[in-house]
């Protein structure tokens, strides 16, 4: 049965077991798409020719082995890479990012495991890095004010959205919040501004129990609010939880892409550890 009927014909080599057609997303088309991504650095091939598909509101999650090529592949998405070959659709249309500025001002928000924030600032600078809003008028176009009460406004009401009014002080800075805090800003800020598609890069990792459960809720609030979400992860359980779909990806490609109720987590890492393969698939050489 074909797993994935948006598929090249081409590509069946790498089609995966049974899954339900009608699954999450199926009978749209994908938001974000990609075919044939490589990416060499000298003699390794961090990407060799992968697929990709994101759907409308669906939390996707992708893994692999260490060295498999995630990063690669949502750094290609994301504009921080620039594959040698491959293309990228973002509804439907053909864009090619040459950084990740571009990618951000399309609609692709990426929180990398490393948060891109500044410790020292407020939770309300950190928000809006990089878009800060001006004062009207002269004030601001010419001699560049901030227009403060707007943006710890704005702030207050996306962090309030998404459930993280525990935060008492927009002005507090960074660096005094607990880590799931921050990665709760950080996802914050990634939805907030009219993001088509929001990317995690291991959102849990350095979190403690209480503080990865908060943030799991937090990306299924991102969920909830139609924004689909790219998850790269290696803890097993929380994509178990949270996906829709689970892209594995082997040797720089997509082996497959499966359905959390349809397989288990021991089945998962046998794939993507090339353990096991997965019914009707055959590793291309
Ligand atoms: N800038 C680079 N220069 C040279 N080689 C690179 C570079 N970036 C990635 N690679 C190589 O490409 C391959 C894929 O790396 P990538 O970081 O994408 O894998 P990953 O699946 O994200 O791994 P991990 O789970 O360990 O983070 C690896 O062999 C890596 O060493």
């Amino acid at each position: 049965m074909d797993l994935l009927p948006h598929r090249r014909a081409d590509h069946l080599r790498r089609r995966c077991g049974p899954v339900d057609q009608k699954g999450v997303g199926m009978t749209q088309e994908p938001i974000l798409k990609a075919r044939g991504l490589t990416k060499r650095y000298g003699k390794v091939i961090a990407l060799n020719d992968c697929d990709f598909d994101l759907y409308p509101g669906e939390i996707l999650a992708v893994i692999g082995d260490n060295g498999a090529g995630k990063s690669t592949l949502i750094k290609a998405i994301s504009g921080a890479v620039v594959p040698d070959e491959g293309q990228i659709w973002l509804e439907g249309r053909e864009v090619s990012f040459k950084t990740p500025i571009e990618a951000r001002a399309a609609g692709i928000e990426t929180v990398y495991q490393t948060l891109a924030m500044s410790p020292a600032l407020s939770i309300a600078d950190n928000m809006f890095m990089g878009r800060e809003l001006r004062k009207p008028g002269i004030m601001g176009t010419l001699f560049r004010q901030l227009d403060r009460p707007r943006m710890e406004k704005f702030a207050r009401e996306k962090l309030n959205e998404l459930g993280l009014m525990t935060i008492q002080n927009i002005n507090q800075a960074v660096e005094t919040l607990s880590g799931g805090q921050r990665q709760g800003v950080a996802v914050a800020r990634a939805a907030a501004f009219g993001s088509k598609v929001v990317i995690l890069d291991e959102p849990t990792a350095a979190l403690g129990v209480k503080e990865s459960r908060r943030v799991l809720e937090l990306i299924r609030d991102v969920k909830n609010r139609g924004i689909p979400i790219i998850l790269i992860s290696h803890n097993m359980p929380h994509v178990f939880e949270i996906a829709d779909r689970i892209h594995i990806h082997r040797l720089g490609r997509r082996l497959c892409v499966i359905r959390p109720q349809d397989y288990t987590m021991s089945d998962a890492v046998a794939f993507m550890t090339g353990a096991r393969l997965p019914e009707g698939v055959t590793e291309a050489a």
